[in-house]
């Protein structure tokens, strides 16, 4: 379980937002809400450890996330709001590389069915710079194809740029991780069609 208590962001010399809680268990999926600047992508990057709270504590399997940081990140997948990509190397150079640096295998043969399923089965070797921008998104996205074994998967606008099947596609794949015993939590401006409805957390109650 993931578990967050009285959260408080602080931007330069503003605080965003204070007496931010929530938990997310097995199976669940949570949108974070809330307009444009409330501090959505802050409080993501506050629950990844990517950043530090102003106050308060995250507790993953209820150990703080500042204990025991590796053990954390071993379970945790996170894809931020734009994708990590380099524009000389193709989308499974691409692929294979990020899942290296993250300690995940590499196969080239797992890569390449995972981008397959992700609809880029046409641009397995183009250099990443002449791909579309719902292309470039999906090279990111590839990785939750391999990422089954992590638990917690914490996803910044997954759906942006993305056309109207790949919004569905990606909606199951979402819902599916949560009904084998996953999490999901995600900022969206839009609506996707998943399995369940997900429960939202809106920042903007905990506005300063
Ligand atoms: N140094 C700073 N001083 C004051 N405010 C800052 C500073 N740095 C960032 N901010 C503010 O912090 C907020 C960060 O917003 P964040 O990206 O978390 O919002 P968001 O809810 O994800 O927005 P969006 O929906 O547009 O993606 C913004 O309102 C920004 O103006």
């Amino acid at each position: 379980m993931l578990e967050v208590d009285d959260l408080a962001c602080l931007k330069g010399d503003r605080l965003l937002f204070r007496g931010l809680a929530f938990r997310l268990q097995a199976g669940e999926l949570l949108r974070v809400a809330g307009p444009n600047g409330v501090g959505k992508t802050s409080l993501l990057r506050l629950v990844t450890g990517l950043a530090l709270a102003e106050a308060g504590e995250v507790r993953w399997q209820g150990c703080p996330i500042r204990r025991d940081r590796e053990a954390f990140h071993r379970e945790l997948l996170y894809l931020g709001h734009a994708p990590s990509i380099n524009d000389l190397l193709s989308p499974l150079e691409n692929l294979r590389f990020a899942c290296a640096a993250a300690g995940d295998g590499s196969d080239e043969e797992a890569c390449t069915q995972a981008l397959v399923r992700i609809g880029l089965a046409n641009q397995l070797d183009l250099p990443a710079r002449v791909l579309s921008q719902g292309q470039r998104r999906r090279v990111g996205l590839a990785r939750l194809f391999l990422s089954a074994r992590r638990a917690l998967w914490v996803l910044d606008e997954p759906f942006t740029a993305l056309d109207v099947k790949a919004v569905a596609d990606l909606a199951q794949a979402l819902s599916d991780h949560c009904a084998g015993g996953g999490m999901v939590m995600l900022t969206t401006h839009q609506d996707a069609p998943f399995a369940v409805a997900p429960r939202v957390l809106d920042v903007g109650a905990y506005a300063c």
